[in-house]
């Protein structure tokens, strides 16, 4: 077993409220997690919990087979990032000196810094102060510090939601050749399209319960029905079972030259959220 995180029956109450009830799960080495659920459904807390900044209430956290709270041990710090939306920037400084500051913490050489800068499309703006950053800039510079230097386990909470789709795109290259180098990565999201580019297993939460977890094309097969959509020359929209009877419909459409397009009806991971829990994912 190579469990980088395993969280076993974990519970977090703030004043008798339950923001976590009973949560498990187990995430490889090398995976890319998400934790997908919809505002105050308990993903921040998991982060924070994960990362040793709050206590649970019961249950079980390991990271890399010891318990959460050891992670806060300066000989461990190294092994992961964390990018939250609290930044810990330096207003005053440009984008470059904060990273310096980091990379010097960490003992890191000077190319690391370029290298993040690269990462997240930063570097000709890399004299600008943070405090004349846009958010979304903001939010490439912590993501720049996560990162750096190249920790063996990412936390992400919301990793792009400040930011234009060209940056998106240019994070997202840049977390695939992250992990292809071994990095383990956990986010959370609210952007199912984000789960479906990225992820390798999601876990739906709603309300502070799993509701679901597996690789997002299994979930799809699971709460997905096999028919497809026939458009037919004609503008008739026709919806067919994968089985043998509708087959010779299909192949006397096809014979005749009457299909102008055939599509299979897959439910996003958005439908399958609703079908399972009532409730949209934003
Ligand atoms: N420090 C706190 N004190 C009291 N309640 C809290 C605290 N932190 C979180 N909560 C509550 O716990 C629940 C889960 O919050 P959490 O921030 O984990 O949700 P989330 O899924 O990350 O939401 P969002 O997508 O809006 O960030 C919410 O009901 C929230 O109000």
């Amino acid at each position: 077993m190579n469990a980088v995180i395993n969280v076993q029956h974990l519970k977090k109450t703030f004043n008798k409220e339950a923001a976590l009830q009973d949560v498990s799960f187990t995430i490889q080495k090398g995976e890319i997690f998400g934790f997908l659920g919809p505002s105050g459904s308990g993903k921040t807390t998991t982060i924070k919990i994960l990362t040793a900044q709050t206590e649970e209430t019961a249950g079980d956290v390991l990271l890399f087979g010891r318990p959460a709270n050891e992670m806060k041990q300066s000989n461990n710090r190294k092994r992961f990032g964390i990018l939250t939306d609290n930044s810990g920037l330096y207003t005053r400084l440009s984008i470059e000196e904060n990273l310096l500051l980091f990379s010097n913490l960490y003992q890191l050489p000077k190319s690391a810094v370029k290298e993040a800068l690269d990462f997240v499309n930063l570097y000709a703006d890399r004299k600008k102060k943070i405090s004349q950053l846009s958010k979304g800039m903001m939010q490439r510079v912590t993501l720049a510090r996560a990162i750096m230097h190249k920790p063996e386990l990412l936390f992400l909470d919301e990793p792009t939601s400040a930011l234009d789709p060209v940056n998106t795109q240019h994070i997202y290259n840049g977390l695939r050749k992250l992990n292809e180098m071994g990095t383990t990565i956990f986010l959370t999201t609210h952007d199912m399209s984000e789960a479906e580019i990225l992820c390798d297993r999601v876990a739906f939460l709603h309300k502070g319960k799993i509701r679901a977890i597996g690789a997002p094309k299994d979930l799809k097969k699971e709460f997905g029905d096999e028919s497809i959509t026939v458009e037919l020359k004609n503008g008739a929209c026709e919806v067919i079972q994968t089985g043998q009877q509708d087959a010779e419909k299909l192949f006397h459409w096809m014979q005749s030259n009457e299909v102008s397009r055939i599509y299979t009806n897959e439910p996003t991971l958005g439908n399958i959220f609703m079908q399972i829990t009532g409730s949209d994912l934003v």
